[in-house]
């Protein structure tokens, strides 16, 4: 891992996703199922995941889900429904309600809140098989209320035969019922447009690779999108009293997921960035995944020294991390000065992984620079909103004028008017009563 004063770190991120060519495939793949719908599924499918399957296996039945368990450890199923206990307490705290407020003058404003009717969701596997990500993404949907909830997956996960176990059983004690084997950009088109197999979503959420967040930008408008959650990162800033050993372990956590994932530690101690760089090296030895970490390391890693922590959170809020670690001596004095950054991880026994699988809140964040306008997923990505306006006749006579000047300044005259003929007809009646 490379050793970079902050200077000569080039902080401009690229803000555009993946090369041309990626760029290239996930048009065609996105062009293809919509115009060809479950024919062009099949066919990438077979092509990219290398499973051969006919229209009717596309969807996963209950029953392979409840099998499932007869494969899963018991202490898997324990843990899964500790973090799923963990993960609806956290985000029943985000529910809105809807509101009215009756005016003095007899008119009524308000919000209406309604669940999304139908939405996707996407549980990456390609190279990793993801249960928490089933988690993460069916429960602030159900939280909110969505009836329709239609899970896609690669379908052979973690280059194993079939979907892998642990995803089903995820998906089981999520309570999924609709549930189809398709992954990628395939996956996501499929979603957005419908095929003969499955019916269009409103809104895709869900983290995955590249070709995963290309297609969901690709789709975007068609359908509405969570955020641009990709390959993933963590920025660790930390001072001279961080531990190298987890600071180094916590970098790796990330990097293992994706030859494309980021892990950046932004220090005050030159001593530690060497410390760290050492570990980095000693650790990566150990991890079963360490091709696809010793790639993300090499090519998205870096340890930028920094001259002071002023700095560091200057760097850190232009980074707009994914993940940020405070591992310095007083962490909570720092947070508030994060502008910038998907969730924070406070203090060395804040490690990123608990939240990636159990503290509650969402593990399903904004990458590559998009934390600067974009939140994690939560339960307001599954509803929408309805302004409500009742105006009674008197807050119309009395306001209607301000209404009247106000579209005649736009050149609406027909706005206008649509006012002034209520004020002239109800001005008359009045009249004529009185
Ligand atoms: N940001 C977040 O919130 C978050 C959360 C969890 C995981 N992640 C990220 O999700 C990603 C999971 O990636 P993954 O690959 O393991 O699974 P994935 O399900 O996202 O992608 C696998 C699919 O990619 C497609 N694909 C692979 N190579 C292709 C190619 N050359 N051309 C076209 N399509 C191709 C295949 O269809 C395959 O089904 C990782 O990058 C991880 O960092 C991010
Ligand atoms: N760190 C990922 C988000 O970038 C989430 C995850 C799932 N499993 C392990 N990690
Ligand atoms: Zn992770």
């Amino acid at each position: 891992m490379k050793i970079v004063p902050a200077r000569e770190f080039d902080l401009k991120r690229e803000v555009e996703y993946g090369t041309p060519e990626q760029n290239e495939t996930v048009r065609r793949i996105v062009s293809d199922i919509r115009r060809e719908g479950d024919g062009a599924l099949l066919r990438y499918t077979e092509q990219l995941d290398r499973t051969k399957l006919t229209a009717a296996g596309l969807r996963v039945p209950q029953e392979e889900l409840q099998a499932a368990y007869a494969a899963v450890e018991p202490s898997f199923v324990t843990a899964i429904r500790q973090a799923a206990a963990n993960i609806r307490a956290f985000h029943e705290k985000q529910k809105r309600n809807s509101w009215m407020d009756w005016q003095p003058d007899g008119s009524l404003l308000g919000q209406v809140i309604r669940p999304l009717k139908r939405v996707g969701v996407y549980v990456p596997g390609g190279k990793a098989a993801y249960p928490s990500s089933v988690l993460m993404n069916v429960i602030p949907a159900q939280v909110a209320g969505v009836p329709e909830i239609v899970m896609v997956t690669p379908p052979s996960t973690n280059g194993g035969e079939g979907i892998n176990p642990y995803i089903l059983v995820a998906a089981a004690e999520a309570g999924v019922n609709e549930m189809y084997r398709v992954g990628g950009a395939q996956a996501i088109a499929a979603l957005a447009y419908g095929t003969e197999s499955i019916a269009p979503v409103d809104k895709i959420c869900g983290p995955g690779n590249i070709y995963v967040a290309l297609a969901k930008r690709e789709v975007y408008g068609a359908v509405d999108i969570d955020s641009i959650a990709g390959p993933s990162e963590i920025v660790v800033l930390a001072d001279e009293t961080a531990n190298p050993v987890y600071v180094a372990a916590d970098l790796l956590s990330q990097a293992e997921h994706d030859e494309m994932a980021s892990a950046i530690l932004v220090t005050t101690s030159a001593v530690l960035a060497e410390a760290v760089q050492a570990e980095v090296s000693r650790q990566l030895e150990a991890l079963p995944r360490k091709a696809i970490a010793a790639a993300s390391v090499e090519q998205y890693g870096a340890i930028i020294v920094v001259d002071s922590i002023d700095e560091g959170i200057d760097v850190v809020n232009r980074l707009a991390p994914e993940h940020l670690e405070i591992l310095v001596q007083e962490p909570m004095a720092y947070a508030g000065r994060i502008e910038n950054a998907g969730a924070i991880f406070l203090g060395p026994y804040s490690s990123e992984p608990v939240g990636d699988y159990f503290a509650g809140p969402n593990h399903i964040i904004p990458t590559n620079g998009t934390a600067r306008f974009s939140s994690p997923v939560d339960v307001d990505d599954f509803i929408k909103k309805s302004s409500l306006i009742y105006y009674s006749k008197e807050a119309l006579l009395h306001n209607g004028a301000a209404i009247i000047e106000l579209a005649r300044h736009e050149g609406l005259e027909g706005h206008a008017r649509a006012i002034a003929v209520r004020l002239e007809q109800e001005g008359k009646a009045e009249s004529d009563n009185g």
